[in-house]
């Protein structure tokens, strides 16, 4: 098998005495939806933290397309790809959603564009854009300035920010948070679709989403990898029916 796009291998985090990161290992291969689900404080947040560079672990390592990024910083890892959709790619909200986007694609163009003249940048840059806010079906809010967008609306357009940041892993913390049920079961229809472009590692409570979703699913519970498998596999474990699902039935 290929090599993971992204793996994790015992990586420890302690806050005093709370272990929020005990000894994961866990991967995320091409073409894959790696969730990671856990009740409340079982420390999926400060997994995906770690993984984006926001906060060290304290042992273990990360690579990330066959390097160790773990002495990166934020802004390294995103340039490397690790895409997100929460903290870097930030929106402004007075620009419309259009020159949002357009922010992003000039910032993974260098200095590459100081060659054309500005209409002929300008006309580059829209193009990327459009086809981004078309990708996250945004196109008709274009030029509707980000504070005036809905919440679902505004989602859509940090995921479209996030891709025009040409992401090689995506790292979602609970994408479908807020998100009414038709806003959902877009998304679910979007994600599912856009694992073949880039795969994805998906924090998610939204269960319905998980199990339609995941081709994986790994079950954190006090900072610990509890059970790792298909969607088959977790839904009849019966140590993660008794520690996390069977709260919810
Ligand atoms: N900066 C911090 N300092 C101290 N404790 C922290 C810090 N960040 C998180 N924790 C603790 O670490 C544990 C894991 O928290 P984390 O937010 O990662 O869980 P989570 O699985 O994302 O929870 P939720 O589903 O509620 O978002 C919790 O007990 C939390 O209180």
């Amino acid at each position: 098998m290929a090599e993971a796009v992204l793996s994790l291998n015992s990586l420890r985090k302690s806050f005093g005495a709370l272990k929020a990161t005990d000894n994961v290992s866990l991967d995320v291969h091409e073409g894959e939806i790696h969730a990671l689900i856990g009740p409340n404080g079982a420390g999926k947040s400060t997994l995906i933290h770690q993984v984006a560079g926001s906060l060290s672990p304290d042992g273990g390592n990360i690579r990330f397309l066959g390097e160790d990024i773990g002495a990166l910083t934020v802004a390294q890892r995103v340039r490397r790809g690790l895409g997100r959709t929460f903290q870097v790619s930030s929106v402004a909200p007075e620009f419309s959603a259009l020159r949002n986007v357009m922010l992003s694609v000039q910032s993974t163009q260098g200095s590459s564009f100081r060659f054309f003249r500005p209409v002929m940048r300008d006309r580059a840059l829209i193009d990327a854009a459009m086809e981004k806010l078309e990708a996250v079906d945004l196109s008709e809010r274009a030029n509707i300035p980000a504070a005036e967008l809905s919440h679902g609306e505004r989602r859509q357009l940090e995921m479209a920010m996030a891709l025009a940041l040409k992401p090689q892993l995506l790292l979602l913390d609970e994408p479908m948070a807020g998100m009414g049920p038709e806003g959902s079961r877009s998304l679910t229809q979007f994600l599912d679709a856009l694992r073949h472009e880039v795969p994805i590692l998906l924090v998610e409570h939204d269960m319905e989403a998980v199990f339609s979703l995941a081709d994986r699913i790994s079950v954190l519970v006090y900072g610990r990898v509890i059970a790792s498998g298909s969607v088959e596999e977790i839904r009849s474990n019966p140590d993660v029916r008794e520690a996390y699902l069977g709260e919810e039935e």
